[in-house]
């Protein structure tokens, strides 16, 4: 039986902080090869990845071409796969142009709009062509985000708060939107008024979703990225909190989204749709 072709991989924002993780878990899978590694940075153009990285020469070198990249990827045996690490303000058309040349967009850049997203999807199915937009690859948000589903049954006030590192281009946080939203689909409105608020200062009340959920966000050097969930009743509160320490945690996600995507049709939004 001849040998399955390894996953043709080709990271987007490769110089960045997710970029670099994803190269070196990427570099590390049996079943994946990475083919291109694309960046806007001028300071990294002709860089090898692998050095930059720290995992060793992995002789591919940083372009700022991603078109030429994708190309590439496409020459490749298997189907390709284009991981997405780079900005809110160029994320659409990245995606865009990997379908537009049957390469499978792994997307963990947040910041795109929930109309960006449909007419994502929407393209995506035209094209007949899988595709995955996961605002947060580690398994332990999405069994935090489980979790606060099944409260939200039980709870009718609720308010998140998402603390990141300061060089964070978003707000809210594209998880605390999923979380809010994830909350929203029981079809309830939360936080009913019990006094006439005044914010004394804009925003002091952080963000309101139409169903009531507020969001609160912090930026803060010394953070990387964190989230409590905090529900409040007569006499008690229910606070579900996650902590990350390394971007190594989200590898493990992303991987599995890498091999999930290749067989998929349409687009996925979300890492609980693919565990
Ligand atoms: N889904 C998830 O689990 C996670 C998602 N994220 C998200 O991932 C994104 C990236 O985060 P992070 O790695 O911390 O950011 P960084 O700024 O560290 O890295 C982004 C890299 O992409 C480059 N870049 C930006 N735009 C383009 C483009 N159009 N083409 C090619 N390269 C580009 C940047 O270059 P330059 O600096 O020159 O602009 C930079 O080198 C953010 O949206 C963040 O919210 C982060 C962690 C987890
Ligand atoms: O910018 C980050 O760092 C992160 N971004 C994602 C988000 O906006 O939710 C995921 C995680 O919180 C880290």
């Amino acid at each position: 039986m001849a040998s399955q072709a390894a996953i043709p991989v080709v990271v987007n924002g490769a110089g960045g902080k997710m970029g670099r993780e994803v190269v070196k878990a990427v570099a590390a899978a049996d079943d994946m090869s990475l083919v291109a590694a694309v960046d806007r940075s001028p300071d990294l153009q002709g860089q090898d990845i692998g050095e930059l990285a720290g995992c060793g020469e992995l002789e591919v070198p940083i372009v700022n071409d991603l078109q030429a990249a994708l190309v590439l990827s496409t020459q490749e045996r298997g189907t390709p796969v284009m991981v997405d690490f780079t900005h809110p303000d160029s994320v659409y058309d990245n995606v865009r142009t990997a379908i537009a040349y049957g390469v499978r967009p792994v997307v963990g850049t947040t910041g795109l709009s929930a109309e960006e997203i449909q007419d994502l999807a929407e393209f995506a199915d035209k094209a007949s062509t899988g595709a995955a937009i996961i605002p947060n690859f580690s398994i332990g948000m999405v069994l935090l985000q489980q979790a606060a589903v099944r409260a939200s049954q039980y709870f009718d006030h609720v308010e998140i708060l998402e603390l990141h590192h300061n060089q964070k281009a978003d707000a809210p946080s594209g998880t605390a939107i999923q979380t809010a939203q994830l909350l929203a689909e029981l079809g309830k409105s939360y936080n009913p008024a019990r006094v006439n608020e005044t914010e004394k200062m804009p925003g002091a009340r952080g963000t309101c979703t139409s169903e009531g959920i507020r969001i609160h966000s912090i930026r803060l050097p010394g953070l990387i990225a964190h989230q409590e969930v905090i529900f409040g009743a007569p006499g008690e509160l229910y606070t579900l909190r996650h902590d990350t320490s390394d971007r190594a945690c989200y590898m493990p996600g992303v991987l599995l989204t890498i091999r999930k995507v290749l067989p998929l049709k349409s687009l996925v939004y979300g890492l609980e749709k693919l565990l």
